[in-house]
């Protein structure tokens, strides 16, 4: 393995598709590694463009503006970032050996829309997962509903992200309206949906997953310490690590993940969406880049979900070891408007063992994510406190 030097003609490019948060902070862990970074993104000066040697604004749906970006960037590693990309146009560029696409084309096809990754899950590897059927219309949707799935259930667009789009239903009145919710508010409306039926959980994890070069010279799979997670109508408000489980329950999640993730194959980390009712674990969904959830891994491990995706990327040795149990818990716009400011750094920054990123991006909205808190501490307890303190200081203003 081999690095260059950036601006160089023997600089390593990496290309991301999507430079939001998670974007940001692989792009820092390269840049630390002397790697030329290119951030795309939907919009202008997103978190990943602040960072990145260059930055550019596409339509990443549109397939030949894509092709045509590659083609003028030539980068070696495409690092797809985001639930909205055409990865069709993924797939035929490398085909065509124009670059390497992380952790592989197919991975990022089959994890963009649900449909692809669920019935790889449940119908080739057999993984246990909830009931679920896919729609194309409100009728179909309640057909399935009344054929098998029930109440409650969730409806989910079959492309979107951090809960855009979903709903619960608890009874036949919110079917129209779960449709109509995935149909305005999913990252790209496909007028289709999945219901899937209620899976009553005591908890939920993200098991970070890394497939990276080892010893040996292959590709081997190993795991972070499970990170719990608490979900507010689909998004993540907080998160710890590690996760008590049950020595049954986390061999189970190891053997799922482990499956699904040498299954999508490549180089890279894997977040590894997983349901726990006592010693029962279900597969929810993974997503083959770092993950919101994983933010927590900037203050709790020796080296972060990014620094181990940009070191499993780039053909690196990874160590996933747990430094100390820490917690996240995130920052909101709490309002609609651009360029907004942030009071109570220095009152957040005085909790104990507590750290903050702002991402800034240049327009908030109520629910939008713009920052997070982080705190390490004895127990993952008191590390939880301590981030939602830390947060809850934070007052965005309009500048
Ligand atoms: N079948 C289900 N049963 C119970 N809860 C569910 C089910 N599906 C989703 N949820 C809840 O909604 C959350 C978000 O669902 P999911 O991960 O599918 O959405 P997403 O939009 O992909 O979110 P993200 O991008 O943040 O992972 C889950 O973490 C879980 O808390
Ligand atoms: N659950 C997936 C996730 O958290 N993705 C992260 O959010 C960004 C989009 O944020 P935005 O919607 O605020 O632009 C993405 O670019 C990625 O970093
Ligand atoms: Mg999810």
């Amino acid at each position: 393995m081999k690095l260059g030097t950036p601006l160089s003609p023997s600089a390593t490019r990496v290309m991301f598709l999507g430079s939001g948060e998670l974007g940001k902070e692989v792009i820092i862990a390269l840049q630390r590694l002397g790697v030329e970074t290119i951030a795309v993104d939907r919009y202008a000066n997103a978190p990943g463009h602040q960072v990145a040697h260059r930055a550019h604004v596409i339509d990443m749906t549109d397939r030949a503006a894509l092709r045509t970006l590659i083609e003028q960037e030539r980068p070696h590693l495409v690092v797809p970032e985001i639930e909205a990309i055409a990865t069709d146009a993924l797939v035929e560029i490398e085909r065509s050996g124009l670059c390497e696409v992380i952790p592989t084309a197919r991975a990022a096809q089959l994890t963009m829309n649900r449909e692809g990754i669920r019935r790889l899950a449940a119908e080739e590897l057999g993984l246990p997962t909830s009931p679920y059927c896919f729609a194309n219309s409100v009728t179909e949707l309640q057909t399935a509903i009344d054929a098998g799935i029930g109440y409650p259930c969730i409806v989910k667009p079959v492309m979107s992200s951090s809960g855009k789009g979903q709903s619960r239903l608890d009874g036949p009145a919110d079917v129209t309206s779960a449709w109509d919710v995935a149909a305005s508010g999913g990252r790209v409306d496909q007028g289709r949906v999945i219901v899937e039926g209620f899976i009553d959980f005591d908890y939920e994890i993200t098991l970070l997953t890394v497939r990276a070069l080892g010893a040996s010279g292959q590709v081997e799979t190993c795991f972070c310490e499970p990170i719990g997670h608490l979900q507010v109508k689909g998004d993540y408000v907080e998160s710890w690590q590690p996760q008590t489980m049950s020595p049954a329950a986390l061999a189970g999640a190891q053997a799922i993940a482990k499956k699904v993730a040498d299954s999508l194959g490549g180089r890279g980390i894997f977040g590894v969406e997983l349901f726990v009712k006592g010693d029962q674990v279900w597969f929810s969904e993974v997503s083959p880049r770092p993950h919101d959830t994983g933010m927590v891994t900037m203050c709790s491990q020796y080296q972060s979900e990014f620094e181990l995706h940009a070191r499993a990327i780039l053909g690196l040795p990874v160590d996933t070891r747990l430094r100390e149990p820490g917690a996240s818990a995130v920052i909101y716009g709490g309002m609609e408007a651009s360029g907004i400011a942030f009071e109570g750094i220095a009152e957040a920054l005085a909790v104990p063992r507590s750290d903050i990123r702002l991402f800034g991006k240049p327009e908030a909205f109520a629910r939008r994510r713009m920052g997070v808190a982080l705190a390490c501490a004895e127990t993952t307890d008191i590390a939880r406190d301590r981030a939602k303190l830390a947060a809850s200081r934070i007052k965005p203003v309009a500048a």
